[in-house]
């Protein structure tokens, strides 16, 4: 495993800008999570770190070595794509084993085969070493691809949504798991992604991306407690932040220039009451919990409620800020 540094990464197809001087260090034994809506520019990112593309401008060191003109088989990482790209004829031991068997590799039989099987077990994929690939469920061969991978020790894991074909359950089920592997063999791990459940429960430091550049880099919890702007803010938390005009709401003070006010859940203080500034629109169900829709006026806002809180549309409720962020003209943070 090694730090992985990018200084000035650029890389345009014609005229679109897709990675715009990227500046990101990776550090050995990290999971870096980049978390950006479609074409903000998260594969190119990969590929330019795995050699698939080259970089109009910038450096990028992988183990304190330059991989300028590297090819991508000099380069020691190993890529995770969206969809399993199985050997389809070969078992999932031979899928396993192939990495293994490159004459780069030099690895005598006894110590694939042992390397094989520990992989195996920890993507929880043992006990079907002999099937066919094509006769696995899609949670199964992404397994195979991810342990594909990991049967390997590179410098740096690169996957891109490798979960993102699965079902909601087994995603958060191997999600718990990657995290677990990437702990117990202390890998160094990009990982590219626009679903924020997974930046948020995986990730050491997320790397948010919008239209190329990396606009804040930072723990989940600066990102989401403390964004630098708008667009960040909005990335993270459910149900979405709400984004309202400074002075529509009681409670919280604004700082100077401030035009907007950002409230999440915890930023809002509900209560019943008839002739309150507020109205209940309508109620979202989850089970556990409430979306309460709720009208200011003309404008609306969404938090979260107890089950049990008892209103109906049409209920009048009062509206108060706790502590909201605060956005100015240019969407860039205040008085954070
Ligand atoms: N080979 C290419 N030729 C031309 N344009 C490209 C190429 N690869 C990427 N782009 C463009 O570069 C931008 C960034 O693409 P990229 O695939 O890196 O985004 P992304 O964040 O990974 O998106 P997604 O989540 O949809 O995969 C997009 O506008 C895309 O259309």
């Amino acid at each position: 495993m090694a730090d992985v540094i990018l200084k000035g990464i650029t890389k345009s197809f014609g005229d679109k800008r897709a990675v715009d001087a990227v500046d990101l260090h990776i550090h050995d034994g990290e999971f870096v999570v980049l978390l950006g809506p479609t074409g903000a520019g998260k594969t190119t990112t990969l590929r330019l770190i795995a050699g698939l593309e080259a970089p109009d401008a910038g450096t990028l060191h992988i183990g304190g070595r330059p991989m300028q003109g590297l090819a991508p088989a000099s380069r020691d990482v190993a890529f995770v794509f969206q969809q399993y790209s199985l050997y389809p004829h070969l078992t999932v031991y031979e899928n396993l084993a192939f990495p293994l068997r490159s004459p780069a590799c030099r690895m005598d039989a006894a110590t694939i085969d042992a390397r094989v099987r520990q992989v195996a077990k920890m993507v929880r994929i043992d006990h079907k070493l002999e099937n066919r690939s094509t006769r696995l469920s899609g949670g199964e061969m992404q397994r195979v691809a991810i342990g594909r991978a990991l049967v390997r020790r590179p410098s740096i894991y690169l996957m891109d949504e490798p979960l993102s074909s699965l079902d909601a359950k087994l995603r958060a089920e191997l999600r718990l798991e990657l995290k677990r592997i990437q702990k117990e063999l202390g890998a160094t791990l990009l990982y590219v992604t626009h679903d924020q459940i997974e930046a948020m429960t995986m990730a050491d430091r997320i790397g948010i991306l919008s239209e190329g550049r990396l606009v804040q880099i930072g723990t989940p919890r600066e990102i989401y407690t403390d964004p630098a702007n708008l667009h960040v803010a909005a990335r993270l938390g459910q149900p979405h932040i709400n984004i309202l005009p400074v002075g529509l709401l009681p409670g919280g003070e604004a700082p100077a220039g401030a035009t907007r006010v950002g409230a999440r859940t915890e930023h809002i203080a509900i209560a019943r009451q008839d002739g309150g500034n507020a109205r209940v629109d309508w109620i979202e169900h989850l089970g556990d919990q409430n979306h309460l829709h709720i009208k200011v006026g003309e404008h609306r806002l969404v938090t979260l409620a107890d089950p049990d809180m008892p209103v109906v549309p049409g209920d009048g409720i009062s509206v108060t800020l706790r502590n909201p962020l605060y956005f100015g003209h240019d969407g860039s943070r205040l008085g954070g």
